[in-house]
């Protein structure tokens, strides 16, 4: 579903911020990243939604080499992908249905398919009892799970999440986490970054570990020969 092949990552007067990168991950799979702060993991993410183009090498997401795609064809593809921060950017002066539906008004919906699809999102990460809560009303976990619930009401393929436990505690960070697993248990792949080695150890998924923009370990799919 995602590979990279050879892919390195040069901004503009600055060192590699990815170097010879390769792996591939496949669909219905959940694969943690990780490495030092600098190490190249939001870059890593930013090249599979094309907010950035690799110096050198290939990222093939869904089949499809990115280097083909036009600046025209981006808005097709980020649908294809729902996207969970660490600080949620939520809307904080619209109630939580608001914030869930705007990806499908923004993508031209049907009043009543965002309905049922707000809800259904709502339903699967445990909010539903709060659709007219204002944000600033809810706990860190419960934002979280707003953001959650938006990055998926599109039904995206792919699921990526950047340090989305960055501000939980630990029980917390495993209700999460719990949630992400769930979702590529129903086909979703599913790439997180996170710092937090403890609790990804213990959830036995593949872990992408990069340091100084190489990776060095995880790059070989457990299902390989
Ligand atoms: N837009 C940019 N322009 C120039 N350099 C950048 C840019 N974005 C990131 N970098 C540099 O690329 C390297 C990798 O950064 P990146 O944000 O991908 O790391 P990270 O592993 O996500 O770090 P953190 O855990 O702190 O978020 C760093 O040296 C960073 O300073």
């Amino acid at each position: 579903m995602i590979s990279f092949e050879r892919v390195s990552k040069r901004y503009d007067n600055s060192h590699d911020a990815l170097r010879e990168v390769s792996f591939s991950i496949d669909p219905e799979e959940l694969v943690f990243l990780t490495g030092h702060s600098g190490a190249g993991k939001s870059t890593l993410l930013r090249l599979i939604m094309l907010m950035e183009r690799p110096s050198r090498g290939r990222v093939v997401v869904g089949g499809a080499d990115l280097s083909k795609f036009s600046r025209r064809n981006i808005p097709r593809h980020r649908q294809s992908i729902g996207v969970v921060f660490q600080n949620h950017k939520l809307l904080m002066d619209r109630p939580v249905y608001d914030n869930v539906a705007l990806p499908l008004q923004i993508a031209g919906f049907e009043y009543r398919d965002i309905d049922r699809r707000v809800n259904a999102a709502l339903d699967k990460v445990g909010l539903l009892d709060r659709v007219q809560a204002m944000p600033m009303s809810l706990s860190g976990g419960e934002q979280q799970r707003v953001g959650i619930a938006r990055a998926v009401v599109g039904r995206p393929a792919i699921l990526l999440a950047d340090e989305p436990t960055g501000n939980l505690d630990p029980q917390l960070s495993a209700e999460i986490m719990q949630l992400f697993v769930d979702f590529s248990q129903v086909g979703v792949t599913v790439l997180i970054a996170s710092h937090d080695l403890a609790l990804i150890s213990r959830l036995r998924h593949r872990i992408l570990t990069l340091k100084d923009g190489r990776l060095v370990s995880g790059g070989v799919s457990i299902d390989a020969p």
